[in-house]
């Protein structure tokens, strides 16, 4: 496997990465970045960046604010921050004649269908344009539960969105470590089964200065990738060269070879499992059919005994058997329509089996 062989990748960059050891924006980092980028897209590779970095450039530019709420403050600090961030990259991508494009999404995009298809069709769009688009989360209005576990998550949804082959995520260390990753000890794991689960055990808890979410889940999202057929590496952002390392297959970073490649649809429920709109509870006898090895089932309404929440057709929902989590699927229509029908036989499947992902 090699990068050179991958048409779209998705390259997700730490703020940990543009920022130097004062947390100040460290320019010089950016534009070798921003030059790597470029000389893959010249080797024909489209490339689309999810980059962290609005609270970190904020935080450099007004680092006394007048707020004490952390929440506020670091709403405060992501919209003076944003801007900042992308007027670098836009500075440094026109150096090379490529133009970039903003988007700023929330976990919200991605739940409703019409929000996700539209944020799907504009990148498409971006890349037929051959325009780098630079993905953030839209640290303004996204607080609290409304985020992401932070952006290495929103990085495996953009990757299944824009179906890429291959997804980087630069941090500050090389990869995944088998010990702390300062203990001269420790080696670097080289690859990893994204099917084997032992690996977590190495996992600290520790997160780097801005860090949100930690190697845990890099980790997580890194297996989930793979297994749905996205190569995923981690690696060291501020290692020179490192996209052309990766490119060339040399140098040092952790991955995880992709297994079989998986559906768009099922990439996308498999991410937003966490984060359905609604609940659809089942009888027994509807969960055995859905567990079922033999045969594919769709979830019909005979089998509903109950909805909770408010949906529309095309949303996620979450798939019960009292209070156990079966799954997750694509409603087929409304909570509206789904109550009416509710235990009713010979109605149309409220998740069909090309839409459901149990287990
Ligand atoms: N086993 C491990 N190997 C490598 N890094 C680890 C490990 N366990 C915890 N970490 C920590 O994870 C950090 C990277 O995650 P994070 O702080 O979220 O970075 P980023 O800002 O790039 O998203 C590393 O700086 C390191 O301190
Ligand atoms: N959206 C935030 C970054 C959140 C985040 O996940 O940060 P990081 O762990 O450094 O990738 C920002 O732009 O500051």
């Amino acid at each position: 496997m090699s990068l050179s062989t991958y048409h779209r990748i998705v390259i997700k960059i730490g703020s940990n990465v543009l920022t130097d050891d004062q947390s100040r924006p460290d320019v010089a980092r950016i534009v070798h970045l921003v030059d790597q980028v470029a000389w893959l897209r010249s080797r024909g590779a489209e490339v689309v960046l999810v980059s962290s970095g609005a609270v970190a450039m904020g935080r450099s530019a007004l680092p006394q604010l007048s707020h004490v709420n952390p929440v506020l403050r670091r709403q405060v600090w992501a919209s003076v921050g944003q801007p900042r961030l992308m007027q670098i990259y836009q500075q440094l991508f026109e150096a090379h004649g490529t133009h970039i494009a903003q988007l700023l999404v929330t976990k919200e995009d991605f739940r409703d269908r019409e929000h996700y298809l539209n944020m799907k069709s504009c990148l498409q769009g971006l890349l037929r344009d051959e325009i780098v688009p630079i993905i953030n989360e839209n640290d303004a209005v996204a607080v609290t539960e409304l985020m992401f576990t932070d952006n290495d998550e929103l990085a495996g949804l953009v990757a299944a969105a824009v179906n890429s082959d291959a997804l980087v995520i630069l941090s500050n260390v090389a990869g995944i470590y088998d010990g702390h990753p300062n203990d001269p000890n420790s080696q670097l794991i080289r690859q990893i089964d994204p099917n084997d689960a032992q690996f977590q055990r190495f996992i600290l808890p520790s997160t780097s200065s801005f860090g949100r979410g930690g190697m845990n889940t890099k980790y997580r999202i890194a297996r989930k990738a793979a297994v749905l057929g996205v190569d995923t590496i981690i690696a060291n952002g501020k290692k020179d060269h490192i996209l052309h390392e990766i490119w060339q297959q040399t140098g040092e970073y952790t991955l995880f070879p992709s297994q079989k490649k998986t559906s768009n649809l099922k990439k996308r429920l498999a991410y937003q499992g966490a984060d359905p709109k609604g609940k659809i509870i089942i009888n027994a006898g509807a969960a055995q059919a859905l567990r079922a090895e033999e045969r594919v089932s769709s979830l019909l309404p005979v089998g509903v005994t109950a909805i909770e929440g408010e949906f529309e057709r095309g949303d996620i929902v979450a798939i019960y058997c009292g209070t156990e989590e079966l799954g997750i699927g694509m409603a087929q229509y409304s909570s509206l329509t789904a109550r009416k029908y509710l235990g009713q036989k010979g109605k149309k499947a409220l998740v069909h089996y090309d839409y459901l992902l149990i287990g």
